[in-house]
């Protein structure tokens, strides 16, 4: 297998506005990649360019070095979900799924291997219309994995699912990158991301924030800061200072705190014993993943609540 995703300074403009702006990442074979952003970030327009359903304004977009729509029946080398809600309602889920490996050249008992996979065989007969917004994602699925295909992208792909589908999703996702294939798939929630990928892709408004191993990006949230109250805060804040500390006041005048980067809480209640500083509370505050997510992103939010622009 080993197939990669190749995005090249790829650009997206509709009109006076840039959804994708010289956006350039790897997507690597054998793990599976987060593409994560806010709102409007730009995914699923990165995600349609990279299966030719968009054309690049500029830049480019490539699976195994080659544009995707010069690989014929594509459903066999990327198989992707984009918007589960837009299928045909009134065909059966193997009815559709029969129409498409039919045109693809895949064997008809692919059908019933893909929806035996996402657990959708009972159902396999109902008309899609009357399926849950869980269950069209479930046939999402059924549809990308319908080629066996060596590179698989889905756009938010546990929307609508139930606890018990977002913990097969995962399994399903870590399974298919260990048999060495290449698995990208896009969310707005960090807290998606944290137990399903080895990797993350992360923009806001079109731009590329980071793009390395998921634990890197969680370092970055582990910048921890120690929080110490104190009757003695001006005097305290001093010495941290001295010391190599950057100090922020917290808390209200008469019960203050001050949030120290920079030092270990040990070093701190040593400093403050040495100093005979009285100290009444030292707490270690370690930031998550869905802060550094936060504060990465936080710039290139398009919505906010409370925010008019
Ligand atoms: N066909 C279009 N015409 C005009 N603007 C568009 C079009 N498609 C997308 N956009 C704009 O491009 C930007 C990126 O949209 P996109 O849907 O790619 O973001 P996203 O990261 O997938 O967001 P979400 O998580 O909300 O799905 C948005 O501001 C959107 O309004």
């Amino acid at each position: 297998m080993g197939v990669v995703i190749e995005v090249n300074e790829l650009t997206k403009r509709y009109g006076g506005k840039t959804a994708v702006d010289h956006l350039s990442f790897t997507v690597r074979p054998g793990q599976v990649t987060g593409f994560l952003g806010p709102n409007g970030a730009g995914k699923s327009t990165t995600l349609r360019m990279i299966l030719g359903l968009d054309a690049p304004t500029t830049g480019s977009a490539t699976v195994s070095g080659v544009p995707f729509h010069h690989h014929s029946r594509g459903l066999r080398h990327v198989g992707a979900l984009l918007d589960a809600g837009q299928v045909h309602g009134g065909r059966s889920a193997a009815a559709h799924l029969s129409a498409l490996a039919r045109s693809n050249g895949i064997p008809r008992r692919r059908v019933d291997e893909v929806l035996q996979e996402v657990g959708l065989t009972e159902a396999a007969t109902r008309r899609i219309g009357g399926f849950s917004l869980g269950m069209k994602q479930r046939l999402g699925i059924a549809t990308a994995l319908l080629g066996d295909p060596p590179v698989l992208m889905f756009d938010e792909p546990v929307n609508g699912m139930d606890p018990e589908g977002v913990l097969w999703v995962r399994r399903l996702f870590r399974r298919l990158a260990a048999e060495g294939r290449t698995v990208f798939l896009s969310s707005h929630l960090m807290s998606e991301m944290e137990n399903t990928t080895d990797q993350l892709v992360v923009i806001g408004r079109g731009r590329l924030i980071a793009a390395e191993p998921l634990r890197d990006f969680a370092a970055r949230g582990t910048r921890s800061s120690v929080v110490v109250a104190t009757p003695q805060a001006a005097e305290l804040a001093a010495v941290l200072t001295a010391a190599g500390a950057s100090v922020e006041p917290e808390g209200s005048a008469g019960a203050e705190k001050l949030a120290v980067t920079g030092l270990s809480a040990d070093r701190i209640g040593a400093l403050a014993f040495e100093s005979r500083i009285r100290v009444d509370e030292l707490t270690t505050r370690t930031a998550s993943l869905e802060t550094a997510f936060m504060e990465l992103t936080a710039d290139s939010v398009e919505y906010q609540a409370g925010q008019s622009r």
